[in-house]
């Protein structure tokens, strides 16, 4: 059972900071686990390993069937144990940060005091947190492209040495798009630097929206994109790219000096087994090139 937010309750640093010092005065039930748990979560910053430690620790004290935790502004989820019909649902929140919302689940009621208890135990959890999610929060921003959101080249050269390895595992299809905007120099002159921005930022929104992974797009250059196309065929590729150049061609940009238009030339390559991250990508480059040579707004499937 999902326990409304607004019922939820709120975890906040008070609690932490009790806790801490009650785990100094209490000598009672819990008293060696608490202090596991506490030094236990200072040993790593990955939010999902902290949340699986504190898991293991508070279930040696109170029985749980399962923990969930979701903090959307960071799309991390994390589901530990099985979900069962009773829940207790917390807002985790620390000097005004929202940490996400953790909910603890099991086949029968809890009682008084085994809430009282977690909710100690939860305020141990509270700043090794808060620091896992600053931690998480600079690396998601250290892969990403500031101006347009997408991934950045660091990124897609990890996530390209990951797909080629699924695709070489499971022997699945894999495919990649470059997408090169065409006379993008001219746009910035007509228009100004900053329609140039927002053309690139209406770019990746509509990749986005048209290939419904936003995560597998990324800046490659200036003006140059890969969308990185999973378990893809040729064929898939191809289709893919069509929808997406035509979708392009067909958007209208608002602009100083009125509606701004823009086409793409697109090269694709398929994966086969001999490939490295960087001859896919020089292969579509290639194939990307060509199109440019015949004028641009068209598609090279290789
Ligand atoms: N507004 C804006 N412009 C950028 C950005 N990054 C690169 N550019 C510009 O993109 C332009 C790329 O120009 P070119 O390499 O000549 O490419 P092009 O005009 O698209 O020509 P073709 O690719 O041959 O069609 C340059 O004027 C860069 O200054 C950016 O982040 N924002």
């Amino acid at each position: 059972m999902a326990v409304p937010l607004s019922t939820a309750q709120t975890i906040d640093i008070n609690v932490a900071r009790a806790s801490l010092q009650e785990a100094g005065q209490d000598a009672g039930a819990g008293h060696e686990t608490r202090y596991r748990l506490l030094s236990a979560l200072q040993t790593t910053l990955d939010a999902e390993r902290l949340l699986t430690i504190f898991f293991n620790e508070v279930s040696t004290l109170i029985t749980i069937s399962g923990l969930r935790y979701e903090n959307e502004s960071l799309n991390l989820q994390a589901s530990l144990g099985n979900t069962a019909a009773h829940s207790s649902s917390y807002r985790l929140i620390i000097q005004g940060d929202q940490l996400g919302e953790l909910t603890i689940t099991r086949e029968t009621r809890f009682s008084e005091s085994e809430l009282h208890l977690f909710e100690k135990l939860l305020g141990n959890l509270l700043c090794p947190l808060r620091n896992a999610l600053i931690y998480q929060a600079a690396l998601n921003a250290s892969r990403t492209d500031a101006l347009t959101g997408a991934g950045n080249r660091m990124a897609l050269m990890e996530a390209l040495e990951r797909e080629i390895s699924l695709a070489r595992r499971y022997n699945q299809d894999l495919a990649l798009l470059i997408m090169d905007v065409d006379k993008f120099k001219s746009i910035n002159d007509e228009h100004g630097h900053a329609a140039g921005d927002r053309v690139l930022k209406e770019l990746v929104r509509l990749i986005g929206q048209i290939n419904r992974n936003t995560d597998q797009c990324f800046r490659y250059g200036g003006e140059e994109f890969v969308v990185l196309l999973s378990n893809t065929s040729r064929g898939g590729a191809s289709v893919i790219g069509e929808r997406l150049r035509s979708a392009i061609a067909n958007m209208r940009i608002c602009a100083e000096n009125g509606p701004l238009q823009l086409t793409v030339s697109i090269g694709s390559a398929s994966f086969c087994e001999t490939d490295t991250a960087e001859s896919l990508l020089n292969r579509a480059d290639k194939a990307m090139y060509q199109i440019k040579q015949g004028g641009g707004n068209a598609i090279e499937c290789v």
